[in-house]
């Protein structure tokens, strides 16, 4: 109920955005292109050239009140300076006060909404974090309608059946309509066959078998983002098609790495849209990061340019920079990405350290042509796979991971600040299978 009311959707904005994202690869190269905004005049910035108009939004003190009458939750203490993506310490298992709601979008006003009165908790501690039982729970009753796919396919496959070529293809199709993709089913089902070929296999053999295949098959794209500790700041830049989670997973990564000990600011390179701006200020609110925005329209590289030259002179860890995704206008979307990273490379021409990719997991298969498409324009070297809880389709990971071999740094099982968990090849595969943690 509390993680409802967290995440409650915007309705104006959440529907369309979520739609944008399943139909993107059709969307492609057919939709008219959405007009553009005219670009600053920024494109050449110089360290010498002071920033244009650049709000900065300072620390909040606190979150905003959620409007409930229960008790706030204190700070949980920060585990200091761990570097790779850590779950939050554990906590008892008190219900948690509710989160306050995103805002309803102003569009086009560029201004946080007044918030309600002010919550006597830091913004961090909005959420209880979960135990490590508690994200094996959540992972496997998020994984739930991918897994019951899957098992309830298997149960009727393999009950008192032996394993034989009818049923080895029987198999392969149901991995198949899982999102494993051709290729992994292939291997899959071949493993179980040389192994178990003329046997009578019960589905929980078959359930363990291919639980351990996909864990082999993911366990190398199963990478923690690590920080570098040298570089101040680590860029982080977040890309992938429009409502598949930048945003929220910027947040989820900034609050991970507040926890850390490390400092970190958040750039408002979504210029395109007010409401991703206003969106991406309510995240550096809620966890006390401040935020580099421009109006509506601004030239996102010039921004990033900006935000950039801030973090370098404050020496900030982390510098985490949003970007807008609208692939109905792919050459324009290319261009502006392309010359986001052109600039900054002007300040640091290792940056961006980390090209993040966001993917929504009820896309299914289209997230294979997204990876296709935002790995030739810029260099995605790491992956974030929204919305595994609630997608049938959660078994898209395995394909990609198979074809891709791009690290999948981290996993959103839903959309509170807690949601984002390092990506945990076994958990995940004894998930999918529906099978119990140990
Ligand atoms: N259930 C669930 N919802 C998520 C998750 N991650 C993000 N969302 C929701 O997905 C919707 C879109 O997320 P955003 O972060 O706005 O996506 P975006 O890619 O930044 O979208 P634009 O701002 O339009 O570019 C929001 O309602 C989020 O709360 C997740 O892991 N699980």
């Amino acid at each position: 109920m509390i993680f409802r009311w967290f995440g409650r959707k915007k309705p104006e904005e959440t529907a369309p955005k979520d739609e944008a994202a399943k139909d993107q690869s059709i969307t492609l190269e057919s939709a008219t292109p959405a007009p553009e905004p005219e670009p600053e005049k920024t494109p050449e910035p110089s360290a010498a050239q002071p920033a244009p108009k650049q709000e900065t939004e300072p620390v909040p003190e606190l979150a905003p009140a959620p409007p409930s009458a229960e008790p706030q939750r204190p700070v949980p203490p920060a585990p200091v300076a761990q570097t790779p993506i850590t779950p939050p310490p554990a906590a008892a298992p008190v219900e948690p006060p509710p989160a306050p709601a995103p805002m309803p979008e102003p569009e086009p006003v560029p201004e946080l909404p007044p918030a309600p009165a002010p919550a006597p908790v830091a913004a961090a501690a909005e959420e209880a974090p979960p135990t490590k039982k508690g994200w094996f729970a959540k992972l496997k009753e998020g994984l739930s309608k991918s897994s019951s796919k899957l098992t309830d396919g298997i149960t009727s496959i393999f009950t008192k059946r032996k394993l034989d070529d009818e049923a080895l293809e029987e198999l392969e199709e149901l991995l198949i309509t899982a999102d494993l993709g051709p290729a992994t089913a292939a291997k899959v089902t071949a493993e179980l066959a040389r192994t178990r070929f003329g046997k009578e296999v019960s589905p929980e053999e078959v359930k363990s078998t291919l639980a351990a295949e996909v864990s082999k098959i993911v366990t190398p794209v199963a990478k923690p983002l690590v920080l570098d500790p040298a570089l101040k700041p680590h860029v982080i830049l977040v890309v992938g098609v429009n409502g598949t989670g930048k945003t929220t997973t910027i947040g989820k990564l900034a609050r991970q790495f507040k926890a850390e000990g490390k400092s970190v600011m958040l750039a408002a390179g979504d210029t395109f849209r007010a409401a991703a701006v206003s969106q991406l200020k309510i995240w550096g609110e809620r966890t006390g990061c401040p935020v580099v925005a421009r109006d509506t329209g601004a030239d996102a590289a010039g921004l990033a340019y900006d935000a950039l030259e801030r973090a370098r002179a404050e020496k900030v860890d982390v510098l985490l920079i949003d970007t807008a995704g609208r692939l109905q206008n792919k050459t324009g979307l290319m261009e502006e990405l392309r010359k986001i990273v052109r600039v900054i490379k002007k300040l640091d021409e290792t940056a961006p350290h980390t090209t993040l990719l966001t993917l929504d997991a009820t896309t299914g298969q289209n997230a294979h042509s997204q990876v296709e498409i935002f790995r030739d324009m810029v260099n995605v070297n790491g992956l974030i796979l929204t919305k595994l809880d609630g997608s049938a389709r959660g078994g898209v990971l395995v394909s990609l991971a198979e074809k891709f071999k791009i690290p999948v740094h981290a996993i959103g099982v839903g959309e509170g600040v807690y949601d984002l968990r390092p990506f945990d090849a076994d958990a995940f595969a004894k998930s999918l299978m529906g099978l119990s943690a140990d």
